[in-house]
């Protein structure tokens, strides 16, 4: 029976709590033993208790120090070590274990992810803006510590059950499934006006806030292709989009000699957390099965670049590489959550980020001196302040 030491970096999030749901099916079930070694979690201390409690883990931990005593009086009694603060976030990611659950949202994830790779351990990774930010470097320092990056974002998921890892000459293309997201038929007229209720309302994923939203400018879609470029060492010329509404072909990989893969499944991110929980092997899940007949017909589309420009901006910031990848990321998490907040219109998400990539690009942005990780966060600081410009002159003209 597979045991696996685990951590949950974000453990209170939607895929965190969707991992630690696996692992509690795969325990009754008796498929499966987990021992904790650490939870994050950030405001949300109700849901972190009850993981501790179910989990007892070695170390747990919010990342709010403000909230450490709430953590403290939740978990009374039951003798779990609780911590706070970014140090006791990294303390969690350096607890041993064989795998780790890298969940936390946006670059706020950056630190413990690296610190996670640096163990040695399978380190599987939700948390796509550290790999964005720091790609090459991130892949490089799990593989040099004996361990590896196993993608658990759907699309790469995907990509890395059909890849032919032997034969890389062999893939011609990568090519990522877009489900198009909640405006992919509203006119851009009424894009303007949207509001975040509408935006997070993704058709097919229950997801986060954020990401959520990136579906919905397609800003994920362009995060994923540089994801995929630094997972699949693959250049942006072979990395293809193409919108698939009902989010069933997860992605696809075009071979040299005329064979297209796909992998299939409902949208559902607990089968590809399963798939990078019991790698090399396959854990079973009561995960509901792919009805074709009742499915009918599958379609496709090309993305629209004109209401969704977020999208070709990725592809011009991968192109560029160096520090492109990290300012879009950082100007889009910015724009994302000021669109959330209601301080920014939908449309001017794009705006804010082609904005600052042309302001850096002016300034000549390159991260400071130390490790790549402490490179990347020192451009997605810089890269933050631009955005904060950029979005205060388009605040002013609205
Ligand atoms: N949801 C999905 O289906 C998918 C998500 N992903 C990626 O996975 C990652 C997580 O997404 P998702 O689960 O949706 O996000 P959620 O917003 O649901 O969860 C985010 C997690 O990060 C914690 N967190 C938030 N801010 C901080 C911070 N500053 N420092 C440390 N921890 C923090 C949250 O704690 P708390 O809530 O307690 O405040 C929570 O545990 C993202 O990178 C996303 O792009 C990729 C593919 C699919
Ligand atoms: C589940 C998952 O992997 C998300 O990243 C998903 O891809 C979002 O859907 P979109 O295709 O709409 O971006
Ligand atoms: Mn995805």
């Amino acid at each position: 029976m597979m045991h696996r030491r685990v951590s949950v970096l974000g453990a209170t999030g939607s895929v965190g709590s969707s991992t630690l749901a696996l692992m509690d099916e795969a325990e009754r079930a008796g498929t499966a033993r987990f021992t904790v070694a650490a939870l994050t979690g950030g405001r949300n201390i109700e849901r972190l208790a009850e993981a501790a409690r179910r989990w007892r883990p070695e170390l747990v931990v919010t990342v709010w120090p403000e909230l450490k005593a709430d953590l403290e009086h939740a978990l009374a009694g039951t003798g779990i070590a609780v911590a706070a603060g970014e140090a006791a976030l990294i303390e969690a990611a350096l607890q041993p274990a064989d795998w780790i659950m890298a969940a936390i949202v946006g670059v706020a994830g950056l630190k413990s992810t690296w610190a996670a790779a640096g163990t040695g351990a399978i380190v599987g990774l939700a948390n796509k803006e550290s790999l964005v930010c720091c790609g090459p470097a991130l892949m490089a320092r799990a593989t040099t510590a004996g361990g590896r990056i196993l993608p658990v974002d759907s699309e790469h998921s995907a990509i890395h059950q059909v890849f032919p890892h032997e034969r890389p000459e062999g893939v011609r293309k990568l090519v990522l499934t877009a489900s198009g997201g909640p405006f992919r038929q509203t006119p851009a007229s009424e894009l303007e006006h949207v509001t975040p209720e509408r935006a997070v309302a993704h058709p097919n994923w229950s997801m986060g806030a954020k990401i959520s939203v990136d579906s919905a400018t397609l800003a994920n879609k362009g995060l994923e292709m540089i994801e995929a470029a630094w997972l699949f060492s693959m250049p942006e010329a072979k990395i293809d989009v193409v919108v698939h509404p009902e989010s069933i072909i997860h992605s696809l990989v075009e071979c040299v000699d005329g064979s297209t893969l796909a992998q299939m499944g409902p949208p559902d991110m607990r089968t590809p957390i399963a798939y990078a929980l019991a790698w090399p092997k396959r854990m079973p899940w009561q995960a509901p099965p792919l009805d074709m007949v009742s499915l009918g017909r599958l379609t496709f589309e090309a993305p629209d670049t004109e209401r969704f420009p977020a999208l070709t901006l990725a592809r011009q910031a991968l192109r560029a590489g160096g520090a492109a990848p990290a300012i879009f990321n950082a100007a889009n998490e910015v724009a994302a959550l000021a669109f959330l907040d209601r301080r920014l219109a939908f449309l001017n998400i794009a705006a804010v980020i082609a904005d600052t990539l042309e302001m850096a690009s002016a300034s000549d942005l390159v991260g400071g001196s130390g490790d790549a990780c402490e490179a990347a966060l020192a451009v997605d600081q810089e890269a933050r302040r631009l955005a904060r410009i950029c979005l205060d002159r388009r605040e002013q003209a609205a």
